[in-house]
C-alpha cells in the first residue's frame, strides 16, 4: 500500500482520484507543526503540499520513503528541490490550475488601491464619513508596466486592456513579437520603471529576481506610482518599499505575499497606504479545485510510471530507458548549468557533441537535460524542466544543433557543450569515468580534471606569476576555504582560467575583490 500525506489545505473534490484508489492510502494532517511532520514523514511515499508547508533539507531526510513531492500550485520556493533530487525525489508542480485565480486577484488589487476601498472601508466601519480624504484615480489611459509575461502577467494584460490602461512590459525571456501579440510593448526594465503609473510583478523568485525592485529601482519610478505584488514576497524589498512609500515616491501598494510569510511583525501591515492579503491569490473555490485535479493527476501517474509532465527535477522516460542513461543526466545538466553560469550576453546557440559509447544512447533527452541546465540560470526552475527545455529554447529563439562524432580524445564517453551569445563564445566538456562519476575535462581549449560539485569560483585571468597566491590570500582572509584548485592555459603566459573548489558560498563582494586583482579578466561563481 503506497501512503500519501497531505499537510496543507487541497480541496478534497480534487484530490479524489487518490483517495478513490484501492492502492493508495491518503492521510490529510494539516496541522503539523515542523517537528511533527519530521517524526511521521519516513511513513510516506506521497506529499502533498501548497504553498505553507516548509520542506527543507530536514523534512527530506527523514522521508526514507519519499518518492514524490506534489505541490498543489506554481511557486515550490517552499521545497528544497536540490534535496530532494539528490535523494531521487520527484517534484512536481500543478502550474496552471491557479493563473486566473491569481490573476484576478491581481486586478481586485489593483482596482481597490486605485480608489482606496479598503482603507474607506475601515474609515466607513468606525462611523467616518471621509468623502475628501479618499479621491482615487481612474486606470483609463494610465501606463501598467507588467515584469513577468508568463502564465499570470499576460492574463492581467488581457483583463488591464479592457480598462483602456497602455501596456508596456519587461521580460527577458520573451520576444517582441509575443508582447505585441498581447498589446505589450516590451521594454528594458529602466523603462518600464520609468513610464508605469501602475506597476505589477509576475516572475518567479530567482537569485536575478529576488530584490529586483530596491532602493535604486524606486529611484527611477514616476513620483505617484501605485505597486501591486502578487508573485513572490522578495521580488520588491520590502525595506525599500516602505521609504518609497514614506518618501511619497510609491503613492499606494498592494502586497500578497510577503518575504517571511505569515509576516506578522511587518511594517507593511500597518502602513496607511498598503493594502494586504494572506497569500490569497490562488485561495478561490475554482483554482484550488483545478489544482487539486491537477496534482493528484500527475503524483498518481508518476506513482503508477506512467508519463507524466510537470516534474521540477525528474525525468519522465521509461524505466528501461532511463536506468540505462540515468547516469549521464546530472553530467547533462551540470555542464549546462556551469556553461551558462560563465557566459556574458543573450544566448544565440547551443552546439552538443556526443562522442564516444554514449552516441549509442537516446540523447535528445540528455540535450534537454543540457538545455534544463542552461535555461534555468534564467527562468527559473518552475518555467523549465526536461519535458519542455528544447520547446522553451525553441520559444526564445536559441538555436541547438546535436552532433554525433567519432573523436573521443581518448574518453570512453564525451559531451561538450559550446555556448554562443551575442558577445561570446564557450566551451565546456564533460565525461563519465566509469565508477567515478562525472568530471569535467576541457574549458574553453584547457584541459582541466573538476569533480562538477559544490561551490566552485571560476576565473579567467593572465598566466603570469603570483596571481594564485593573490586568490588564496584573499578566501583566506574571507575564510574561505579551497578545497580543490584546477588552473589551465592556452599556452605559457597566455589566457588562462583557474577553477576552485571551495567549502561554503560566495558572495558577490567575494567575487568583486577577485577581479580587482591585476590580470584577472573575470570571475564567476557556480553552485552544482
Ligand atoms: N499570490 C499567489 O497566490 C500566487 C498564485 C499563483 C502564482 N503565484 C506566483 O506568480 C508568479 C508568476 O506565476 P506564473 O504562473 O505566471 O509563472 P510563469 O512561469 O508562467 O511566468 C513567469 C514569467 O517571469 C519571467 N521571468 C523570469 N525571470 C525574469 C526576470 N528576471 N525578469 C523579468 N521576467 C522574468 C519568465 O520569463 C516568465 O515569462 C510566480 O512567482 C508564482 O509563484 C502567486
Ligand atoms: O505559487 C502558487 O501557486 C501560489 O503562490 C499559491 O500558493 P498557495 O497554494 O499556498 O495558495
Amino acid at each position: 500500500m503506497i501512503k500519501i500525506l497531505v499537510s496543507d489545505p487541497i480541496s478534497e473534490v480534487g484530490l479524489k482520484s487518490l483517495l478513490d484508489a484501492e492502492d493508495i492510502q491518503v492521510d490529510i494532517k494539516t496541522d503539523l507543526n515542523s517537528q511533527e511532520l519530521k517524526s511521521i514523514i519516513g511513513e510516506y511515499q506521497g506529499l502533498l503540499v501548497r504553498s505553507q508547508t516548509k520542506v527543507t533539507k530536514e523534512i527530506i531526510e527523514a522521508g526514507k520513503h519519499l518518492l514524490v513531492i506534489g505541490r498543489a500550485g506554481v511557486g515550490v520556493d517552499n521545497i528544497d528541490i536540490k534535496a530532494a533530487t539528490e535523494h531521487g525525489i520527484a517534484v512536481i508542480n500543478a502550474p496552471d490550475g491557479n493563473t486566473i485565480s491569481a490573476c484576478e486577484h491581481t486586478l481586485a488589487m489593483l482596482l481597490s488601491m486605485s480608489r482606496w476601498i479598503p482603507q474607506a472601508h475601515n474609515d466607513l466601519t468606525q462611523k467616518q464619513w471621509n468623502r475628501k480624504k479618499y479621491v482615487g484615480v481612474e486606470l483609463n489611459n494610465k501606463v501598467l508596466g507588467i515584469i513577468g509575461l508568463g502564465r499570470i502577467g499576460l492574463e492581467v494584460a488581457k483583463r488591464a486592456k479592457a480598462f483602456n490602461m497602455i501596456l508596456i512590459g519587461y521580460d527577458p525571456f520573451t520576444t517582441e513579437e509575443q508582447a505585441q501579440k498581447n498589446g505589450i510593448q516590451l521594454k528594458s526594465l529602466e523603462e518600464v520603471l520609468r513610464q508605469a503609473d501602475f506597476l505589477t510583478v509576475h516572475t518567479p523568485l530567482t537569485k536575478e529576481t529576488k530584490y529586483m525592485i530596491d532602493d535604486k529601482q524606486f529611484s527611477l519610478m514616476k513620483k505617484g506610482i501605485r505597486i501591486v505584488n502578487c508573485a513572490r514576497g522578495g521580488i520588491i524589498r520590502e525595506e525599500a518599499l516602505i521609504k518609497a512609500l514614506n518618501e511619497g515616491i510609491v503613492e499606494a501598494a498592494t502586497i500578497d505575499v510577503f518575504e517571511k510569510e505569515p509576516p506578522l511583525d511587518s511594517p507593511l501591515l500597518d502602513h496607511p497606504k498598503v493594502i494586504t492579503t494572506p497569500h490569497l491569490g490562488a485561495s478561490t473555490k475554482e483554482a484550488q479545485l483545478n489544482v487539486a485535479i491537477d496534482v493528484a493527476k500527475e503524483v498518481y501517474h508518476y506513482l503508477a510510471g506512467v508519463p507524466y509532465k510537470n516534474a521540477i527535477n525528474m525525468p519522465s522516460l521509461p524505466s528501461d530507458i532511463l536506468n540505462h542513461l540515468k547516469p549521464y543526466i546530472p553530467l547533462a545538466e551540470k555542464l549546462g548549468t556551469f556553461i551558462s553560469s560563465v557566459i556574458m550576453g543573450g544566448i544565440q546557440k547551443v552546439e552538443i557533441i556526443y562522442s564516444g559509447d554514449i552516441i549509442e544512447e537516446e540523447i535528445d533527452y540528455l540535450t534537454r537535460n543540457i538545455l534544463k541546465g542552461i535555461l534555468r540560470q534564467h527562468m527559473g526552475i518552475t518555467e523549465v524542466n526536461d519535458v519542455n527545455a528544447d520547446v522553451m529554447a525553441k520559444r526564445r529563439n536559441i538555436e541547438v544543433v546535436e552532433i554525433r562524432s567519432n573523436k573521443t580524445h581518448g574518453f570512453t564517453n564525451l559531451i561538450t557543450v559550446k555556448l554562443t551569445t551575442n558577445i561570446e563564445e564557450k566551451s565546456i566538456s564533460g565525461t563519465l569515468l566509469n565508477g567515478y562519476g562525472p568530471r569535467f575535462v576541457n574549458f574553453n581549449g584547457s584541459t582541466i580534471d573538476v569533480i562538477p560539485e559544490g561551490h566552485l569560483i571560476i576565473t579567467e585571468h593572465i598566466d603570469k606569476p603570483g596571481i594564485i597566491g593573490k586568490f588564496g590570500t584573499l578566501l583566506g582572509n574571507a575564510g574561505i576555504n579551497i578545497g580543490t584548485m584546477q588552473v589551465g592555459r592556452n599556452k605559457v603566459g597566455g589566457t588562462a582560467i583557474g577553477i576552485f573548489g571551495v567549502d561554503k558560498e560566495v558572495e558577490d563582494h567575494i567575487l568583486d575583490e577577485l577581479i580587482k586583482v591585476e590580470n584577472v579578466s573575470n570571475t564567476y561563481y557556480v553552485e552544482l
